[in-house]
Parts: C-alpha cells; structure tokens; sequence
C-alpha cells in the first residue's frame, strides 16, 4: 500500500503552494460559446449561448438544468457525466440525437458535434469525423461537481478507478491507450480461463501472449497511478483544508496488488486460482485509493460534510491538476451546489472560485437571486432562464 499524506509529503519535492501554482490565470483557455441539443433528453430542439464567464442557467425542479449541463460535458467527452447508457440521453421514445457546441480554445474557433443515432455514435470536429474518440480526449476538459454524486468516496473502487482513469486519460494519451488495450486483452485472457473447464488439453501459448501483454500495460498504468498520488495530494490538501476550515491530516492510500509483486508473478503464481474462478483476480483493475482523516477512514467514520469537502477538494485538485497538465483552465461544471451545501462551505467555495483563476463556469440553480448574491453585484453573470 502506497500511503500518501502530511507525512510523505515531507519526502515530496512539491511544495504545499503547489495549487496556488497550479491556478495561476493562463492564457489559452476553453471557452463554450454556443450549444445546441437536438433530441437530447427533454430538449427536441434548442439553442443557448453562453456569452459571461459565469453562466447560471435556472429553472423549476425538472425544466433541464441538469440536461443541458450534462450536454456540455457530453460534447469535452463525448459521453454523458449522468449516465454509462448513451441512449438514456436520447428524447424518449426517438432513436438518436444531436449535440453541437462552439467553442473557443486559445485563438482557435471549433466546432464540436456528437451525434448518436441507430445506437452509433460519431464525433465531429469542424465537421470532419474523428477515426478515433481518443484524439478528442483532453483538448476540451471540464470537471463536473454535483454534490449528490457522492460515489466517488461512498461507492465500491471501481468509481475511484473511474475518476483517477477519467483524469490520467485526459493528460497522457499512452494511459488512456494502454488502459483500453488493457481492458481488452482482460475480456479475452478471462474467455481463455471459462474455455478451459471444458478442455482436456490447454494450449499455453495464447495464455503466455495475454500474460505478456497485461504485463506491460500494467506496469505502466501502475506506474502512472502512483506518481499522480504524489502529485495531486498538495492540492487536495490545500482545498480541502481551504473548504472545511479544518486542520485535519489528510492521507490517501493506494492500494495496488502491483505494490508488492509485479503484474507477471501475479499472473503466473495466481493461474490456479484463476482457473477455478474462471477469471482474472489480480491486476490494476483491482486497485482502489482509500481517504482518510486524522487515521479515520473517510467512508467508514466521516460526517457528511467531511464528506461533502472531500468530494470537493478531490474535484478542484482534478481542476487544478489538468489545467497545469493541459495547459488550459477546464470548463467547471456545478450542478445544484448551492441547494445542497451548508453557508461556510459555500462561501469557501465562492471565495475560491472568484479568485478569477478559474475559466468558465456554469452551473445550475432554482434561485437565481441566490446565485446574485452569492457572486456579488460586479460579477459578470449570464443567466439562462429555462
Ligand atoms: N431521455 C429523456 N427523454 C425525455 N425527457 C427526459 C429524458 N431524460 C430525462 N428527461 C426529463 O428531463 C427532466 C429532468 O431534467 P433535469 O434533471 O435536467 O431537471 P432539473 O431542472 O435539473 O431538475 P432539478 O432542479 O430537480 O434538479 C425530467 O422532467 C425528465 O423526465
């Protein structure tokens, strides 16, 4: 187990400023102008433009708010934040949709289209089809914070998998390539081992390819996984510390099986047992991170707004981190923030978003009085009323 915290950071060459580094203003930022949703969930057809760095598109409860924020985030990856079925964001009852955004990236103006239809998919930039959805990836990021989605620290790893790979995918296309050879080459090795209960002779050949290959794959995304820990947890703690008030020590610890033994002795000195459960046990795809406060675990002894801060400091350390990495400040994304949180860490939570050092933000409301006076009367807001 890889345990990082107040303690490991001593050992660490990055300062604990690091965020206030990571959120200096930068000059090629991303920049939605424009969308349009056709078909998509309770919109048939619609168009909105986002003309202030703050958006606040309001609404009754259920008018869409959390459609259209979700269609934005749709188009930085084409898929939704909300939901793993692409056809849950179709409108019901047709067979496809549409989502079009302009964008501003540095000097570039861009077009950006997702189309979903007859249970395909194809992205368009300036209306040339992308061959692969990879070369998309991390040239429009966005960081979605919605304070139910608390999965993140409550859920099972595989969430946490989600988030970290969400994260090193965007910044490092070997990552993201290697994951999904991984993922791949993982389907056809556990095939390999259910086909044996009904073989009398095994033919190790194949068995050795996939070995070989997870191995290398493995070793990198591992490899990947422990550095970002070290590197992301100056900016959990600052934020976390900045929207709690709080002076807890904060520890992360990643559990990985390739902490202890490489991918190919766990694959080789593991083949018995993963022939009687007809799969693969051991490998990345077990890995998991574990949050703890002043040595108490998070999800276990947590009070819900030790929670809540966490789950926010994780999402603007994710802020902080690709906009260095990227070189571009990323879209934030708040869903019904302020409904959901209490005063104090709503104003943490303003007062670092005001500091100017983040690009664009939209974010959803009921209130949007609420949303004026939070910001204050300078701040340059647009409202969208739905
Ligand atoms: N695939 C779909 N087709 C048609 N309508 C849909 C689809 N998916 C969701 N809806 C509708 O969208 C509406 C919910 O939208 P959304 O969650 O964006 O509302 P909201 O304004 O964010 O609400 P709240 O303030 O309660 O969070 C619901 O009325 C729901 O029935």
């Amino acid at each position: 187990m890889i345990v990082v915290g107040d303690v490991a950071n001593k050992y660490c060459a990055i300062p604990i400023t690091f965020a206030k580094y990571y959120l200096q203003p930068l000059t090629n930022n991303l920049r939605l102008n424009k969308i349009q949703l056709i078909q998509y969930r309770n919109y048939s057809s619609s168009v909105f433009e986002f003309a202030a760095p703050v958006t606040c598109i309001t609404g009754a409860n259920g008018s869409g708010k959390t459609n259209l924020l979700d269609a934005v985030y749709y188009l930085c990856y084409t898929k939704s934040y909300f939901s793993a079925y692409q056809q849950n964001s179709v409108q019901m009852g047709l067979d496809g949709f549409r989502v079009t955004g302009k964008f501003e990236h540095g000097a570039d103006l861009e077009t950006i289209s997702c189309k979903w239809k007859a249970a395909k998919k194809e992205v368009f930039k300036n209306e040339v089809a992308y061959e692969k959805f990879t070369d998309h990836i991390g040239r429009y990021s966005a960081v979605m914070i919605a304070p139910d989605d608390t999965e993140l620290i409550n859920g099972g790893s595989e969430p946490r998998r989600r988030w970290v790979d969400s994260i090193l995918g965007q910044v490092d296309k070997e990552y993201l390539e290697r994951l999904m050879h991984y993922q791949r080459i993982l389907l056809q090795r556990n095939a390999w081992l259910k086909l044996q209960a009904f073989k009398s002779t095994t033919d190790y050949s194949e068995l050795d390819f996939y070995n070989e290959q997870l191995a290398a794959d493995a070793t990198y995304i591992h490899r990947q996984r422990s550095k970002f820990l070290i590197d992301f947890m100056p900016l959990l703690n600052e934020f976390y510390h900045r929207l709690s008030g709080g002076a807890e020590i904060i520890q992360v610890s990643y559990t990985a099986d390739l902490n202890n033994k490489s991918m190919e002795e766990w694959l080789v000195n593991g083949l018995d047992q993963d022939l009687r459960l007809q799969r693969t046990l051991r490998g990345i795809h077990k890995d998991d991170w574990e949050f703890s406060l002043n040595g108490m675990i998070l999800k276990q002894f947590g009070s819900q707004g030790q929670k809540k801060s966490f789950l926010f400091a994780l999402k603007l350390g994710q802020y902080a981190y690709l906009s260095k990495v990227l070189g571009h400040l990323p879209i934030l994304l708040l869903d019904d923030i302020f409904e959901k949180l209490d005063q104090s860490r709503m104003e943490a939570l303003l007062s670092i978003i005001r500091d100017k050092t983040f690009g664009q933000v939209i974010l959803t409301d009921t209130h949007p009085e609420r949303i004026r006076q939070a910001f204050g009367p300078e701040a340059e807001i647009g409202f969208i009323h739905l």
